[in-house]
């Protein structure tokens, strides 16, 4: 038997219905990934927020703390630049004459002077406006009385504070600060005033650091900047004097002039900044501190980008997996599939009608399909654990078959043959047998039933090959079997006798008894032929009343006289036609023995001439031809012509 392994399907396990996908896994995997995806940036958006709120909150904290810091600390020179002429105007007020007045002034302001190192000049004015005291070497004398500040001075004891304006003496941006000077009496004597550039204040708030683009301005009650300072452009003097700020610190300023925050897009250099704002003292000034955005949320916008940088990998990584996750149920349900479809298939293929299949296990069948028993007329199921040598015909068709199949698998090759079997009524089947190996005591077998179509070649032979009256061979036939008789010869070393016969005075028995009578006599010829020689002879029909004899391993005349003797004997027996009538016939015998080299054609044409020369001689006769001397040698004698016993007439009885 076979013994290549094969894998094949358990064929006894019922098929299942085609597996199916798992519902709805595609739009299950979005929807998760959506879910983390969302989950994810909601808590990375929650943490950012708070981190930038936090963030917010540092910068603003440092905004209000730089203010209040600055904002003390201009209050505080403020006061002393207040005190200082509150200085000059008692002392002015209380001297006692001009003279003395010039020079108590004079001295004080120099004394005060070399005290306020912010101050940029200490002057004074008389009650026209005309600076007279405090002017530097050099300077030219000029007038106030125009101004602003000189007008308030005037009306009130208080300190006044001018807006921020161009300094007459220098051009430069200043801020005054002026008291009335009166005389014992109260009447107005003119100012004393203390100017202060605004380089003074930006130089101050260079000191702080806020950032790269941080910036601190001082802004007076009319939101006029006086000083601004800025870590990105340090010198700039643009919008000094004017109140061009944003609707934002309008708005906080109308909620509280003294203090606040806010943030906005700074209208003079278009940078968007936190900044909080701190009155003064009680002076007319506010000191504004803002920290850029992009400065104080520098790190939170790094951070920012690598928490997105990271939440976008994790998201990328699971939608990958799940890609993956897909793909795979995917194959996988493919698979399923095909395993189905293919199981279909087998299925189908196992319980057809045609083609019997057998599963067996040291050759006892463990499995069979409908198709097994019906082809070898079993009940379903009765073929299970049978020994398979019962289906054969015999043991020795049976060790062919696993001889056929062994030799097979060694070749390497799918073992197929077709032979007879036996069905369990006991009649033959001819059987087209395939089989292979599936495990080491394993194998599985297809059988086709070929019976009909065996039956039918066999009489498609039978029709082209033989005569359908006797059965017996035609000329075609005779002459194949005579080759293969020349052939086997050569290898025996002996000759075949072959001989042509005619019957005498046939003719007749049609005419008197009809056709069919004829048919019988013929009929009964053959059989009288065929049971006259052996079995490897051979009788054929080769014309109306000729038939034509092979005699194998003959190697002379004295071996086939004999035969033919016997033979002629036998036909010459009456025939019974029915129960009352009989015919007796005759014939003629021409033959010839030939050997191997012999041409089959000239033997069949010799023995065919020799018959008629018997037939010449009288009928009822038998004559050897001269291929016979030639054939068999010294062993063959002349040719004869003898007769069994005298000519036998047509004799008809009854
Ligand atoms: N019944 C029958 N007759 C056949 C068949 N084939 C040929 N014949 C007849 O056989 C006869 C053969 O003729 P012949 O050989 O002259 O007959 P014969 O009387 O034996 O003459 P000889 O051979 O000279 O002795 C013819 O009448 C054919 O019609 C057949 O198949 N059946």
């Amino acid at each position: 038997m076979p013994r290549d392994r094969l894998e094949l399907p358990a064929m006894d396990r019922p098929l299942s219905h085609p597996p199916s996908m798992p519902r709805h896994l595609a739009l299950w995997l979005v929807l998760g990934n959506l879910l983390i995806a969302v989950l994810l940036i909601a808590v990375t958006a929650k943490n950012l927020m708070s981190s930038r709120e936090a963030d917010e909150q540092a910068a603003r904290e440092t905004v209000e703390r730089v203010s209040s810091q600055l904002s003390g600390e201009i209050a505080s020179e403020l006061r002393e630049i207040d005190n200082a002429l509150a200085t000059v105007a008692l002392r002015f007020q209380h001297a006692r004459n001009a003279e003395e007045r010039r020079q108590s002034v004079q001295d004080t302001l120099a004394e005060q002077r070399s005290l306020l190192k912010h101050v940029n000049a200490l002057r004074v004015s008389d009650a026209y406006g005309a600076v007279a005291l405090g002017l530097d070497p050099g300077e030219q004398a000029i007038s106030v009385a125009d101004r602003v500040y000189f007008q308030r001075a005037k009306g009130t004891d208080s300190m006044v504070m001018s807006e921020p304006l161009r300094s007459r003496v220098n051009s430069r941006w200043v801020l005054i600060v002026a008291r009335r000077l009166q005389t014992p009496s109260g009447e107005f004597a003119g100012v004393v005033y203390a100017s202060m550039t605004t380089d003074h204040f930006a130089q101050h708030f260079a000191k702080a650091t806020m950032g790269e683009a941080g910036a601190i301005s001082l802004r007076t009650d009319e939101l006029r900047l006086v000083a601004r300072y800025s870590a990105s452009e340090p010198g700039a003097t643009a919008g000094l004097g004017a109140n061009n700020v944003s609707e934002a610190l309008r708005a906080s300023m109308a909620r509280d002039r003294s203090q606040g925050w806010f943030v906005t897009l700074n209208p003079i250099d278009r940078v968007e900044r936190v900044t909080a704002y701190r009155q003064v003292g009680h002076y007319p000034l506010r000191v504004l501190t803002g920290i850029a955005t992009r400065d104080y949320l520098a790190a939170w916008r790094r951070e920012m980008l690598l928490e997105v940088v990271v939440i976008a990998l994790v998201i990328l990584t699971i939608a990958g997996f799940s890609v993956h996750l897909f793909r795979q149920q995917r194959q996988a349900h493919l698979g399923r599939l095909d395993m189905a479809r293919l199981a279909r298939e087998q299925s189908l293929m196992l319980e057809n009608d045609l083609i019997g299949m057998v599963r067996l296990r040291d050759r006892v069948a463990i499995w069979e399909n409908g198709a097994m028993a019906r082809i070898f007329g079993y009940r379903p199921d009765e073929l299970r654990g049978m020994a398979i040598r019962q289906l054969y015909l015999d043991e020795a068709s049976f060790q062919w078959a696993a001889q056929s199949g062994d030799t097979a698998q060694r070749e390497g090759r799918q073992f197929r043959i077709q032979l007879q079997m036996r069905r369990k009524d006991g009649e033959s089947i001819w059987i087209d047998l395939s089989g292979t190996s599936v495990s080491k005591d394993e194998s599985v077998w297809m059988l086709v039933d070929i019976d009909a179509l065996k039956r039918s070649e066999e009489h498609a032979h039978s029709l082209a090959f033989r005569d359908a009256l006797t059965g017996l061979p035609n000329r075609r036939l005779f002459q194949e079997k005579l080759h293969d008789a020349l052939a086997h010869s050569v290898r025996g070393n002996k000759a075949v006798a072959v001989c042509y016969l005619d019957l005498d005075g046939f003719k007749p028995v049609n005419d008197a008894f009809g056709h069919e009578a004829g048919d019988r006599v013929l009929q009964e010829v053959s059989r009288r032929l065929l049971g006259s020689l052996r079995a490897n002879d051979v009788v054929a029909r080769i014309g109306g009343d000729e038939f034509a004899l092979v005699l194998s391993g003959v190697s002379s005349v004295e071996d086939v006289l004999p035969v033919l003797r016997r033979s002629l004997a036998l036909i010459e027996q009456p025939i019974e036609l029915d129960d009352e009538r009989s015919v007796t016939v005759s014939a003629s015998l021409g033959a010839v023995i030939g050997r191997g080299a012999s041409s089959a054609e000239d033997l069949m044409r010799h023995a065919d001439e020799a018959m008629y020369t018997a037939k010449r001689a009288g009928k009822g006769r038998i004559h050897m031809g001269p291929v016979a001397r030639r054939s068999i040698g010294a062993a063959a004698g002349p040719a004869a012509t003898s007769s069994t016993s005298s000519p036998s007439p047509l004799s008809l009885v009854g």
